[in-house]
């Protein structure tokens, strides 16, 4: 017998995927009890602002981290791709369920689809990462910000104040709104996000019963692409001023194959690499240094001068 007390954020989507972890482990461990500890981040108080400019999306997670550190909760679940590469001291991210879909998702206003959407279309999205990729797909597009929860931004293309916006598909089919989405984009002409799709399991490493019964859940080829690509971002030393892609997968042979994706922040050029067949440590490496060498290095710098 055992409580495990879990953090979580408020949000919707915190929340669903919060209770999605919790009636997995209660099927793999009926004799434990959970309860749920609801934490409002700084992080949430401040969605309406530029979050990079407060210290980024590692603003939610390091709050979280801090429960679990001073023992008010044991266990937190995290989207992957919002966890910086550096957790706190002591914790670790000992479970890693099979991903979800990794695949960014087109919602239009009217069912149009990404190619067919006319001429200066406004698409909403505040990510570099989807501005970018979205410049380089369709150049005549107009990309405006747009933050807040799933369900807002969902709201704004409904009412017609976008003709189309961008998520990511699994947030949304976790969410059960899967049958909004007008389009799934190809992950080889839209790359993924770092960690989309992946949620991390986080808890404190000298909690040896729970590091383990997580490690025992945990999916291993998902945790080999979490870490191709969590060494590819943590190398070009991601900050949240330069968009960066990174989507590890199994290539027709089998092997784990990554594919990077860093582009220029002041809008001119980008640049691609894949590579396979290597431990996911070394392909992250492999394909971070490779970017770097090739140019990566000066879009790095530009934004850090910037
Ligand atoms: N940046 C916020 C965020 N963090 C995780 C998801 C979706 C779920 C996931 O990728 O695991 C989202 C929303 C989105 O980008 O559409």
């Amino acid at each position: 017998m055992r409580t495990i007390r879990v953090a979580s954020r408020r949000s919707q989507l915190a929340m669903t995927q919060t209770n999605w972890v919790i009636d997995e482990l209660r099927a793999r461990r009926p004799d434990w009890t959970f309860e749920i500890v609801p934490i409002t981040t700084k992080g949430d108080k401040i969605l309406d602002v530029t979050l990079s400019k407060v210290g980024g999306k590692g603003l939610f997670v390091s709050e979280i981290e801090d429960v679990l550190t001073a023992e008010y909760a044991d266990l937190a679940v995290h989207s992957l791709k919002d966890v910086p590469y550096e957790l706190a001291q002591g914790l670790v991210l000992a479970g890693i369920p099979l991903r979800a879909d990794p695949r960014d998702a087109l919602i239009s206003h009217d069912g149009t689809t990404l190619a067919q959407l006319p001429e200066g279309a406004v698409v909403g999205t505040s990510s570099l990462r989807r501005a970018a990729q979205l410049q380089t797909l369709r150049p005549d597009l107009r990309v405006e910000p747009l933050r807040g929860n799933i369900d807002s931004r969902l709201r704004r293309v409904i009412d017609g104040e976008f003709a189309a916006i961008i998520l990511a598909a699994a947030g949304l089919s976790r969410m059960g709104w899967q049958d909004r989405i007008t389009e799934y984009l190809d992950p080889d002409a839209f790359i993924p996000a770092v960690g989309q799709g992946i949620l991390g399991v986080e808890c404190r490493a000298s909690d040896a019963e729970l590091v383990q019964e997580l490690g025992r859940w945990t999916d291993p080829f998902t945790a080999d692409c979490a870490v191709a690509e969590r060494t590819l971002l943590t190398e070009l030393q991601g900050s949240c001023q330069v968009p960066i892609a990174g989507y590890a997968r199994r290539n027709s042979a089998g092997d784990l194959t990554l594919t990077g994706f860093v582009a220029n922040p002041q809008g001119a050029g980008s640049l691609r690499f894949e590579a396979a067949g290597m431990e996911p440590a070394a392909l992250g490496s492999i394909v971070a240094q490779t970017l770097l060498q090739r140019g990566a290095a000066n879009y790095l710098r530009a934004a850090s001068e910037g």
